[in-house]
């Protein structure tokens, strides 16, 4: 079973056709990149893969279930597909990086301790445990994005869509994020402008990538 299945898929916004058509598949551990010119349809893609933007025609299957109403996505939201947004800081509640970060896993049923601890934990992974009580409206760009993911990692994902990872990165930490990238090995789709990031990324026995 594939983890995703995308079949003619419309999406329509201000009466507009984004993209018509699209089909594709997303296997176990497999990268799937999103390329193209600005305002193509990347993030529409990314959003309408969980409900946030209707699709109009088409089917949408994660992992087999068809998906097509509010309902049919909420319970992926909870933490089985993470989504990074772009603008990373839209994702982000607070109040401290710490609590932040530990959200997802209290959300999803577990307690404070069990929780705050998985939250250390990824804030350790991701080497950003010196924010740890930093208001997260006091963050740079690059540090509100390694902790809109480790919110996201916290929730353990079974897949990942991140949208412009390295927007606000160095290349110091675009290549941390690269590394901790290939060592997740969970499937993803990304969409990125970045074309090192891509190509240092991409397993060419693998992965795809998408043109917009
Ligand atoms: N909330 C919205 N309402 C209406 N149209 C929108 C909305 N958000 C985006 N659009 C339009 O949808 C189209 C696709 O935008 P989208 O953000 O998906 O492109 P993108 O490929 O991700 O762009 P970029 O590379 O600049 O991030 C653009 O024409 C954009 O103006």
């Amino acid at each position: 079973m594939n983890i995703l299945d995308v079949n003619q898929l419309q999406v329509i916004r201000n009466e507009q056709a984004i993209f018509t058509d699209l089909s594709f598949c997303l296997q176990d551990r497999q990268r799937l990149f999103l390329q193209g010119d600005i305002g193509s349809g990347k993030s529409t893609l990314l959003h309408s893969l969980l409900g946030f933007v209707p699709h109009a025609q088409g089917e949408i299957r994660w992992f087999g279930q068809l998906c097509r109403q509010e309902r049919d996505f909420v319970p992926l939201r909870g933490g089985r597909v993470g989504i990074c947004f772009q603008h990373s800081a839209d994702q982000l509640f607070g109040p401290t990086v710490l609590d932040d970060v530990a959200f997802g896993p209290l959300n999803q049923g577990l307690n404070k301790n069990q929780a705050y601890d998985i939250a250390l934990r990824q804030l350790e992974r991701l080497d950003i445990t010196r924010l740890k009580d930093r208001s997260v409206n006091t963050l740079s760009g690059g540090e509100q994005n390694f902790t809109a993911l480790a919110g996201v990692l916290s929730m353990q994902p079974q897949v990942l869509l991140l949208d412009e990872p390295t927007n606000g990165l160095d290349a110091k930490n675009i290549a941390k994020l690269t590394a901790l990238l290939r060592e997740l090995s969970l499937p993803m789709i990304i969409a990125s402008h970045d074309q090192v990031f891509i190509s240092t990324l991409t397993d060419p026995n693998r992965d795809l990538s998408l043109q917009f």
